[in-house]
């Protein structure tokens, strides 16, 4: 995996690679995200020979033959896009025999410096795979290595491939080392102003540089312009109600209205329903960005209903914010920020609410309400069973949003029992 995305950006840069730009930087390559990553760095010296890292790299790179590849530019836009239609490619392209794996490149403790790819490994040594992966590289949208091994097996190097002409060659190779377990997943490095944006001006600037790709951008842009961007509440309460598919939201949310005769709102709001599955297939970046302006666009719908009436929302900035980092960090439930972390603080200019329950029902109970609701057995069994470990990382990221925290409720007994203690806690916070 090259090293380099971020520093160089012209061919002519490319293929005079300084080796000192992108020395610093650590692979990680993940065989499964509950494992740890092998971590592996680049050295122009010529390691010493270490049996323990010989035998991790061989993991690695000796199962037929191994490559990486990742797009390069320097617009973040058409990198994030680049790198899920490199995805879409290497799926529908790649021989059977090929194992792909995550591969993400970072400086430790550098903010945004994460890279993403995809290392290769080819056990039946395809000619068919490296001509395909040669086809890449030539559009200069990507940057290919391939990885070979000392005569003795111990050593590993990494070769940098470039396009010369009509010729694919490798024109740089650089040493192997293995490098140190970073104290953080390195994904954590990307989600501030990446999947998380903490003000209306940073989830805005990502809409207005995908006006050329993604047209649709402006007309959610024109939206965002129209909204007050401090929006003030009004004397009357406001109470969010959030919590995963099928946690009984809908059902209390519109019983709330009812009996406190107040406003029912939701985010992403109606007005934005239109463009919802638009987003939704664009990179984590642009459909992060989207979901994030849609707070702010229901926050104006909020503080002006909040003047009339008490507000019931469906979903808010807990939404956003812990479906993003959950899906962003990969690994275990361990692997998410821990609780202190700067990721879990509400936007300065998002207008708060007074009150925000989290409903949480256990899984038995999700799994009956989706059968009531008609989804085929088998294929939501399977469903719960392949995103348990999400489902948790959700509902963790959801308790540690701060200020206002929620307030977490078991929403597994009766809608009747549900509702009362919901009501029970809007009096005593809402003094209503
Ligand atoms: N407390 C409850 N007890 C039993 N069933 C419930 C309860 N709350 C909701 N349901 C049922 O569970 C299903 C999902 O509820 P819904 O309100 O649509 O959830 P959400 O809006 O969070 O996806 C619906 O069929 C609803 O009737
Ligand atoms: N305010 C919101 C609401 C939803 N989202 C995102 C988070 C998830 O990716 C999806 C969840 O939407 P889903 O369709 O499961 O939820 P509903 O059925 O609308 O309750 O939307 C958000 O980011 N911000």
């Amino acid at each position: 995996m090259s090293i380099r995305l971020n520093c160089l950006s012209n061919m002519a840069r490319r293929l005079n690679c300084n080796f000192s730009q992108w020395s610093s930087r650590v692979f990680a390559a993940e065989f499964d995200s509950r494992c740890d990553p092998v971590y592996f760095a680049l050295s122009a010296q010529t390691p010493a020979a270490d049996e323990k890292q010989s035998l991790l790299f061989q993991k690695l790179f000796s199962q037929g033959k191994a490559y990486s590849i990742h797009a390069i530019t320097d617009d973040r836009i058409q990198r994030a896009r680049s790198y899920s239609d490199l995805q879409d490619k290497l799926v529908s392209a790649l021989p059977k025999s090929c194992n792909l794996l995550q591969l993400i490149a970072f400086h430790p403790n550098v903010n945004n410096s994460l890279v993403k790819g995809f290392f290769i490994q080819d056990a039946l040594n395809n000619a068919e795979t490296e001509n395909m992966l040669k086809d890449l590289v030539k559009s200069e949208e990507f940057h290919l290595c391939t990885y070979v091994s000392s005569e003795d097996g111990t050593l590993w190097q990494q070769c940098v491939w470039s396009q010369r002409g009509k010729e694919c060659t490798d024109v740089t190779k650089h040493y192997i080392t293995v490098a140190a377990k970073p104290e953080y997943h390195p994904s954590l490095l990307n989600i501030i102003n990446t999947v998380v944006f903490y003000s209306f001006e940073d989830a805005y600037r990502v809409l207005q540089e995908c006006k050329e790709c993604i047209p649709e951008s402006k007309e959610v842009l024109e939206l965002a312009d129209q909204c007050l961007k401090n929006s003030t509440k009004g004397r009357f309460p406001v109470i969010v109600i959030e919590g995963l598919d099928a946690t009984g939201k809908t059902t209390l949310t519109q019983s709330l209205q009812e009996i406190l005769r107040g406003a029912l709102l939701r985010s992403p709001p109606g007005c934005l329903s239109q463009w919802r599955a638009r987003f939704d297939a664009e990179p984590p970046l642009i459909r992060r960005a989207f979901y994030a302006l849609g707070n702010y666009i229901s926050a104006c719908d909020i503080a002006r209903e909040s003047a009339k009436s008490p507000v019931i929302v469906d979903r808010y900035w807990h939404s956003t914010a812990a479906y993003a980092i959950a899906t962003e960090v990969g690994g275990a439930l361990e692997s998410l920020p821990s609780s202190h972390s700067e990721v879990y603080r509400w936007p300065r200019d998002l207008l708060t609410p007074d009150l925000v329950v989290l409903l949480t029902v256990r899984p038995e109970e999700r799994a009956r309400r989706l059968r009531a609701r008609g989804v085929e057995k088998t294929r939501e069994e399977a469903e719960l069973e392949a995103n348990n470990l999400f489902r948790q990382k959700v509902e963790e990221a959801y308790r540690r949003i701060q200020d206002p925290a929620c307030v977490v409720i078991d929403a597994s007994p009766s809608k009747e029992e549900v509702l009362s203690e919901v009501l029970l806690l809007i009096q005593k916070h809402c003094n209503l």
